[in-house]
């Protein structure tokens, strides 16, 4: 049977919030620190402040019972036998991630260590960190024995992250002490004996009642470079089918076929070879960036990764172009825009690709009216309606008198619109999709002029 175990996480974001409901779930008693006390409150009170499916209901079930929101780090260290760490590790100017929350924390818990205590670093980091955070506790007089400093890095998405979280195709532990390692596996327990699985209420996910996921133990090294290089070659999958796509376009071949063709290659696999306006979110341009910087300052060669970021920001400029062509010229024209945040189910807008278009679009001097079902309120503080941009409150309201629409992220909502409704809303019926959720034909047989990412220009024959 799996013992509760007493965890403190640090940061109440996308990674820490999950984390703490989901351990939680699993059995422990968690307190979740974080010092911005407008995010405290607000979690206390049961607002959850980001869009995730099942963080509500978590979130309701464990708020202020099994777990605990507060700002006070010294207490929570005190409490708690393991503390992970999920504070944000931006991109700095120089490329490299930016570890001054890691560092801020790091030192905070050493300052109230008075019995033994893993340290888990959950948030990103480039190899050679967990050495440096231990020297940085060692630094503020706490004895060696005292603590242990462990790699677990998360792999959760967005949208999915609940369910990703507790359903984990691996779980990573690098620890240098098989003492930490213990604390860890213990923390998993419910996970990788399949406990949590058999429970009639389990959030469902991919592990059936009878799975258990790996739990892989590596060194602290191993496991911080497993993190990066997994975020990375993602993005290697992304921008090499976004070159494949241009390839198609050249050639008037269809690159959903020649995904599906590549992905039933079991040695490839058919999943991240969606084709696009490039990847964004908070983590693979940051991670790229970051992965890079890691092999410049060890003096390798890794300039694979600035082509993949070189692709990934030429895919915006194709679809601008693509645009451009379509309605001749971009100076006056109303777009419609579906969707702001950097991918669909969540109102995530950080390093979004939709919203880069947004500016290039208005900067050609275009009119828009954008809608994104959880996106607007974060997309509008960045960049306020005025008489160029506004926020409407449906797909329709964007489509209204606009001479195209343009659907930017892959929401699913997005896949299932009235399409005569848009045909007779639109001023041109003409949808430029950067996210390929159509089918051609379909379009066509509803009047409209349906461009997308690496398909035919003519649309052949239906294929049966
Ligand atoms: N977002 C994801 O999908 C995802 C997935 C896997 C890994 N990661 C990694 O996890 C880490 C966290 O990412 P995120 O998206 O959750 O970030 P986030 O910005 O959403 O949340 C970070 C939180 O940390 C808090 N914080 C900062 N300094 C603090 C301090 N000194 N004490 C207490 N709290 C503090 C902030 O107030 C914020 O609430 C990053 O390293 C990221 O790369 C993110
Ligand atoms: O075939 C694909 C798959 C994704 N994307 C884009 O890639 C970006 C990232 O998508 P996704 O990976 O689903 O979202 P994240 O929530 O950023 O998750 C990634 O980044 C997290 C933070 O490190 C990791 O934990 C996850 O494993 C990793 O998938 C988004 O802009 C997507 O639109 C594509 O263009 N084509």
């Amino acid at each position: 049977m799996p013992k509760n175990i007493q965890i403190a996480v640090v940061g109440s974001g996308y990674v820490g919030l999950v984390a703490a409901v989901c351990f939680a779930e699993m059995g422990h008693d968690v307190i979740c620190v974080d010092n911005d006390e407008r995010k405290v409150k607000a979690l206390q009170g049961g607002d959850t402040l980001i869009h995730e499916n099942y963080l509500p209901e978590l979130l309701q079930r464990y708020r202020n019972t099994k777990v605990r929101f507060m700002s006070d780090l010294a207490e929570a260290t005190r409490e708690c036998e393991a503390i992970f760490i999920a504070v944000g590790t931006p991109q700095s100017e120089t490329g490299d991630a930016d570890l001054s929350y890691v560092e801020a924390v790091a030192c905070e818990i050493a300052r109230s260590i008075t019995s033994y205590k893993v340290i888990v670093e959950k948030s990103t980091v480039p190899v050679y960190t967990n050495e440096w955070i231990r020297r940085a506790i060692e630094r503020n007089g706490v004895a060696r024995d005292l603590f242990d400093v462990v790699s677990n890095p998360e792999f959760l998405r967005e949208g999915t992250a609940v369910a990703d979280f507790l359903h984990p195709d691996r779980i990573v532990v690098g620890a240098d002490s098989e003492r930490a390692a213990a604390v860890l596996g213990g923390i998993y327990a419910p996970l990788t004996e399949g406990t949590y699985y058999q429970r009639a209420d389990a959030i469902p996910g991919s592990c059936g009642p009878t799975a258990k996921p790996p739990l892989l133990n590596t060194s602290t090294k191993s496991a911080e470079i497993i993190k990066h290089a997994s975020n990375a070659f993602l993005a290697v999958k992304i921008s090499f089918i976004n070159a494949v796509a241009n390839l198609c376009e050249a050639t008037d071949a269809n690159v959903e076929q020649v995904a599906i063709g590549m992905g039933m290659d079991a040695r490839i696999g058919p999943k991240f070879l969606r084709p696009g306006i490039g990847y964004g979110g908070s983590c693979f341009p940051k991670d790229v960036a970051a992965f890079r910087s890691v092999a410049e300052q060890l003096g390798l060669d890794f300039s694979m990764l600035s082509e993949v970021e070189k692709i990934n920001e030429n895919q915006k400029k194709r679809f601008l172009s693509k645009v451009r062509t379509a309605l001749w010229t971009l100076r006056g024209k109303k777009l419609g825009v579906l969707g702001l945040a950097f991918k669909g189910e969540t109102d995530d807008i950080r390093e979004s690709p939709a919203i880069d278009l947004v500016e290039m679009f208005l900067a050609e001097g275009c009119s828009i009216k954008a809608f994104d079902p959880a996106a607007m309120e974060r997309t509008a503080e960045r960049l306020p309606a005025g008489p160029k941009l506004s926020y409407v409150e449906s797909a329709y309201a964007a489509a209204d008198d606009a001479d195209a629409l343009l659907i930017l992220t892959d929401w699913a909502e997005f896949a299932t619109l009235d399409l005569k409704r848009l045909n007779t809303t639109l001023r041109y019926p003409i949808v430029i999709d950067g996210r390929n959720l159509y089918d051609p034909h379909v379009m066509l047989e509803n009047g409209l002029t349906y461009i997308s990412v690496g398909r035919p220009s003519a649309i052949p024959p239906r294929e049966h």
